[in-house]
This record gives structure tokens, sequence and C-alpha cells, in this order.
């Protein structure tokens, strides 16, 4: 199962996710209290070793923005979150970057629909840290798709039975605060994955 944990704005917690075993580590580069400056982020991207693959989330910001962006902080990934057109993927694919499309449960589930690389279905509200009708998904999208949306260490295992993804996705799940994430949780949402 493919870990992505998103949010991250400290190096004490990119060393945890990574040690702990994350495939992905993201940086949210848009309007959040989690949002990290470009620069930040290529602080934090540089932490985390090859193997593992970073992702800067964007949503709503037009393309140019999002290009520079993404090439200022170095990372492996772009996550467009929300409703961007098939034109933007378009626009960024000559970037050579894996592309991430981060939408709600009503939009289209066909990975790869909007040439991406990985698809991410995720509950109506953006890291709000609210769980939604997982089972609700099951068999729709296939493939590389991740499962996103009120996830925690306690509920990721339900989850994941609920909707058989390829992978998950946590941000507030692994949080003491709005925007202020735990190692230890950040430790026990992937053994929880993971056992
Ligand atoms: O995290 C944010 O504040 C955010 C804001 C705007 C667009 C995307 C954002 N986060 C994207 C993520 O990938 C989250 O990990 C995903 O939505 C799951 O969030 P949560 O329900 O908090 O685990």
């Amino acid at each position: 199962m493919f870990v992505k944990i998103c949010g991250l704005s400290e190096p004490e917690h990119v060393e945890t996710a990574v040690e702990a075993g994350a495939d992905a580590i993201g940086f949210v580069m848009t309007a959040s209290p989690r949002r990290v400056t470009p620069s930040r982020a290529a602080e934090l991207a540089a932490l985390a070793p090859s193997h593992v693959l970073t992702v800067g989330v964007f949503m709503g910001e037009p393309v140019e923005e999002v290009r520079q962006a993404a090439k200022a902080a170095g990372v492996g990934a772009i996550q467009l979150h929300g409703r961007h057109p098939h034109a933007d993927f378009t626009a960024l694919k000559e970037l050579d970057l894996t592309l991430v499309r981060a939408v709600a449960a009503d939009a289209d589930l066909r990975t790869g629909a909007f040439d991406e690389d990985l698809l991410i279905v995720d509950a109506p509200r953006a890291g709000a840290g609210e769980p939604w009708d997982w089972a609700a998904v099951r068999g729709r999208p296939s493939g590389r798709w991740l499962l996103a949306g009120g996830l925690d260490p306690a509920n990721v295992r339900q989850a994941v039975e609920a909707a058989q993804p390829w992978g998950v996705d946590v941000s507030s799940g692994v949080e003491v605060a709005r925007g202020v994430k735990d190692s230890a949780l950040i430790r026990s949402f992937l053994r929880a994955v993971r056992s």
C-alpha cells in the first residue's frame, strides 16, 4: 500500500515520515494553514531520499504560477487539487514530473482521464480531516489511486477495507492541532497501514 503524508512543514516531520516508511510526502503551496513557500518546500524536499516522492500541492493557481513554484521547490510531483481543467495537466506534462489529480468523489474517477499519473479521491473539503463514505468509491477508480479525507491511525484499516484503494493520503489525522503535525501520529498511521 502506497502511503502519502501531506502538509508537512517541519524537518522533524519529514524525517519521521521517511524513517517510518512513507512513499510520498506533500508540501501545500496553496492557501492553507499548512502553506509553505517554494523555498521552504525546497529545504524540506532536500531531506527526502530519492525513493520518496516529493509532492507540491496546488489548488486553483494559474498553471504558470504552479510551474514556477514547483520548479523552485524542486519537487518530483505536482498535485492539482479540485477542478483544474484537463488543459492544466497537458500544460504541465512537459515538466516531466509525476502529475497527481486530486478530486472529490463526484468528479471523473477514471485514473488517467486527465493524463495524470496518480489519482487522489478526497473528501469534498480538502485537508479538513472530514471522513466521508469511503465505500461509495469502491470499484470505481482503478489502478494507481489514493484514498484521502478524514483518515487517521484508528480508522485507516477500516477505510482501506471499505474502498480498496492502491494507496492512502493523510494530513489532519496525523496532527495534534490544525496544521501541527505530530511524529508519534505519523508513525502510528504508517504502522496501522503496514500491519
Ligand atoms: O491541506 C490543505 O490544507 C489543503 C488545502 C488545499 C488543497 C489541498 C490541501 N491538502 C491536500 C491533501 O493532500 C490532504 O492530504 C488531503 O486533502 C487529505 O486531507 P485530510 O482529510 O486532512 O487528511
